[in-house]
């Protein structure tokens, strides 16, 4: 991507006493795209989002955001972002519209564009039945929404999200990840931080990975998990008895080939794509029956295992990594 970046760490530090919260951390986010911020509990994110949105000043370094200085031009820095934090910060005695309307007073935007900026937003949140309700009376995903209707409402070209789906159920969450996408189609860039693997994986085009307030790897999902290992070739056969035979037939294509009798399964380490289309023609000469036969990469959980000796999340569900095609 050649775009101008949106966002600069420029070798941050924050220091709260004796501990290091952020450590020297640096990179780019190019306008129009998309960071992951990915790292456990406590491993500095938000404490990095709140220096890049002017709201904790850097022990040392500095950074961009559309081009201003966080240090040196915060209002300016300011005018350019949005930000939705972990909690939502809508004021529950008013009403989502109330909401909306009281920060576009606060920005000094004008009442016209207000006033259709809301129904605008508002329906894309889906948000229009319950506008006149007390955002008391909402759930945790409808405040989470109108969290981030709120920060729209200025239509900054950058924003970011600090956990923007942590507390959702999966509905929600992929209802957001929508919203999201559309977001980056129409050009804003987001840094997002996150505990959640395949949250990254959905929307990031490229991932930092934070561990105890250092970058201990980034790059896109895929090359972060071409890190982590090899992708392997996972055949599962339609009738046990063909086993051997189809193992026999694996094995010519590659040293090592894993049966697992009891789920008619075998596995065999594969370079990418080009071994998996080879094995596929094997078995479509040989006339055995499949039930599927797909590439399994290493999922991020893998990456964050390999990079930190320790899984990120203990609930990864290991069937989303398999790209599956079904002969
Ligand atoms: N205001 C503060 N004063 C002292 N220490 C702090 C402060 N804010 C954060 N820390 C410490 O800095 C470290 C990084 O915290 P931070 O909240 O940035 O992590 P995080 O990756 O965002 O985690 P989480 O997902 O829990 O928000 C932690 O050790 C935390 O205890």
């Amino acid at each position: 991507m050649t775009a101008a970046p949106a966002v600069e760490a420029i070798e941050l530090v924050k220091q709260f006493g004796t501990n290091r919260a952020v450590d020297d951390v640096s990179f780019v986010v190019p306008a129009g795209s998309v960071l992951g911020l990915l790292g456990p509990n406590g491993a500095g994110k938000t404490t990095l989002v709140r220096m890049l949105t002017t709201l904790s000043v850097p022990t040392s370094g500095t950074g961009r955001v559309a081009g201003f200085d966080i240090v040196r031009q915060p209002t300016d820095v300011r005018r350019n972002m949005g930000l939705t934090g972990q909690a939502a910060t809508v004021d529950e005695i008013l009403t989502g519209r109330e909401n909306l309307a009281l920060i576009g007073a606060l920005y000094g935007l004008s009442k016209k564009y207000v006033r259709e900026a809301t129904e605008r937003l508002l329906s894309r949140f889906d948000l229009l039945d319950a506008a006149d309700r007390m955002a008391k009376t909402y759930s945790g995903g409808m405040r989470r929404r109108l969290d981030l209707a709120v920060s729209l409402l200025a239509a900054p070209p950058i924003l970011f999200l600090d956990e923007p789906t942590t507390g959702l159920d999966p509905h929600s969450r992929s209802g957001l990840w929508q919203v999201l996408r559309e977001l980056v189609d129409e050009g804003t860039t987001l840094v997002l931080t996150t505990q959640y693997l395949e949250e990254a994986d959905q929307l990031a085009d490229e991932i930092i990975v934070v561990d105890k307030g250092k970058v201990i790897a980034a790059g896109t999902p895929t090359q972060l998990k071409d890190q982590a290992g090899q992708a392997s070739v996972v055949v599962t056969l339609t009738h046990a008895d063909d086993l051997d035979e189809a193992a026999a037939l694996m094995r010519a294509h590659s040293p090592e080939v894993h049966v697992e009798r009891g789920s008619r399964r075998l596995t065999a380490q594969a370079g990418g794509l080009a071994d998996m289309t080879r094995i596929a023609a094997v078995f479509e000469a040989s006339g055995i029956e499949l039930d599927d036969l797909g590439l399994a990469r290493p999922s991020l959980d893998d990456v964050f295992l390999h990079l930190t000796g320790r899984r990120a999340e203990p609930t990864a569900d290991p069937d989303q990594t398999t790209e599956g095609v079904t002969p």
